[in-house]
Order: structure tokens, then C-alpha cells, then sequence
């Protein structure tokens, strides 16, 4: 079967496919958690898929803040205006979120008032770290986990045998990510990480670059996995959604 997620990103012999590659497994276990699998097969509890989009939407204004540095250290005027224009799609996807939390009786100011979860903070503020310590490269290099792995994972559960279309509640959470808007967005942000790659030293600076994606990955993964937990009962009372 093609599995057109591990060639629709990025240039074959280019940086993204190199980081991509030299952090299978973590990969892997980010695009293709038990959680993603779930919401292709629409069997996710309800609870878990709460938990996560609650901390997703706290976790994409904090992304919104780190593509805003991405456009502080842009190296070009183009850079930078491409860069408004993902930071609008961030603050766009948002309403997907407030969406879902309306249907279950859940208000902005409700979900702002969530204490975020540990994997929140260490996800979003290692990107920022990332950001701050390094350059434009490594703070690309540390937002495309997120950027284009979820388009991966669309992909990945469009194409999946055990997918289920009718009655399937995330249907509209998957059509966000498989929509050709956000493709197209994260086959620039691959197609980016390449150029940056070449210009700014991408060979040399290899092993930090992919010390960079790989840890992502593993936070992503993290992520999925608290909204798991909580569907076990399993997060612990202060960082549970207040309800
Ligand atoms: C944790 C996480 N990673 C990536 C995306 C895609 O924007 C998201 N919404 N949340």
C-alpha cells in the first residue's frame, strides 16, 4: 500500500526527512500512538478526547507565541509574512476547539481557567527554550514535529483499513488536519526546514538539530498519552479539568 505520509513532506536526501528518519521509532510511537488510532477508529473515550483538546487549545496559544518568535528571527521579509499567515491558521484551528468544548457545555473562559498539564508546559516552553537559546533552524526544526506531524497523521488515518467514517465522533477534528489548507501548510514548513537546512548550516549542525526533532517527537507522543491517562482516571486531581 503507498504510504504517501512518509513521502508528502519534505525533499528525499533533505533535512526533514533526515531528522525524520534518524528518530524512527519515536516517530512512530508520536503519528501512530494508541490515542491516533483511536480517533480513526472512532473508539477514543470521550474523556480522553476532552482532556486533550482542553490542553491543546491552552498548548496552541502558547504555539501561536513561539511561530510569533519564528517570525521575530525570520531571515527574510517572505519568511516573515508567511509567518502571519501561520500564526492566523493557529489562531483559526483554535475555533475548532471552542467548538467541540460549546457542544459540552464547556465556555472559552472555562477552558482558559484549566490549569495547564505538566506536558503542556514542557512541550510548548521546550519549544520556546529551543527558540530563545538557538537560531531560525533550530527553532523551525523544534515547531515541525507538531506543524507537519499532524499532517502525517491525517494522512495516516485517512488511509487506515480500521478507519470509520459514520457516526465517528472526531470526524471533524480529522477533517481540520486532512484538509488541503493544512497540508499544503505543512509541506511548507518541510519544504522550509530543507531551504533552512541548506542555508544555514543544516549539515554541520546535524546531531543538535536532530536531538531538537527527536525530543519533540517524544513530547508529542506525551501529549497524546496524557489524554489517555485521564480517560483512566489516571491524571493526578490538580490537573484535572475543572468541571
Ligand atoms: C500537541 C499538538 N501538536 C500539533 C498540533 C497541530 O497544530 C496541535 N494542535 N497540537
Amino acid at each position: 500500500m503507498a504510504r504517501p505520509w512518509e513521502t508528502g513532506f519534505g525533499a528525499e536526501g533533505g533535512l526533514y526527512r533526515r531528522l525524520r528518519a534518524a528518530c524512527a521509532a519515536e516517530w512512530e510511537a508520536y503519528t501512530w500512538h494508541p490515542f491516533v488510532r483511536a480517533i480513526a477508529d472512532g473508539t477514543l473515550p470521550l474523556a480522553a478526547f476532552r482532556r486533550y483538546l482542553i490542553q491543546d487549545y491552552l498548548f496552541l496559544i502558547h504555539f501561536a507565541r513561539a511561530k510569533a518568535l519564528a517570525l521575530f528571527k525570520a531571515e527574510s521579509v517572505e519568511a516573515m509574512r508567511a509567518k502571519v499567515s501561520d500564526i492566523g491558521a493557529i489562531l483559526s484551528e483554535t475555533l475548532m476547539h471552542l467548538r467541540y468544548c460549546e457542544g459540552w457545555g464547556i465556555s472559552q473562559a472555562e477552558v482558559l481557567a484549566t490549569p495547564e498539564a505538566a506536558e503542556t508546559v514542557s512541550y510548548t516552553r521546550y519549544v520556546i527554550d529551543r527558540g530563545l537559546a538557538g537560531d531560525i533552524l533550530d527553532l523551525e526544526v523544534a515547531l515541525a514535529p507538531c506543524t507537519v506531524g499532524y499532517a502525517e497523521v491525517a494522512l495516516r488515518i485517512e488511509h487506515d483499513p480500521g478507519r470509520r467514517r459514520e457516526g465517528n465522533p472526531y470526524e471533524t477534528w480529522i477533517a481540520t488536519y486532512a484538509a488541503p489548507g493544512y497540508q499544503a501548510l505543512a509541506q511548507a514548513a518541510a519544504a522550509r526546514i530543507d531551504a533552512l537546512g541548506v542555508s544555514h548550516g543544516g549539515e554541520a549542525r546535524f546531531p543538535m538539530l536532530s536531538a531538537i526533532f527527536s525530543e519533540a517527537a517524544r513530547l508529542e507522543a506525551r501529549f497524546w498519552q496524557m489524554g489517555l491517562d485521564a480517560a483512566r482516571g489516571a491524571a493526578p486531581e490538580y490537573e484535572k479539568a475543572r468541571r
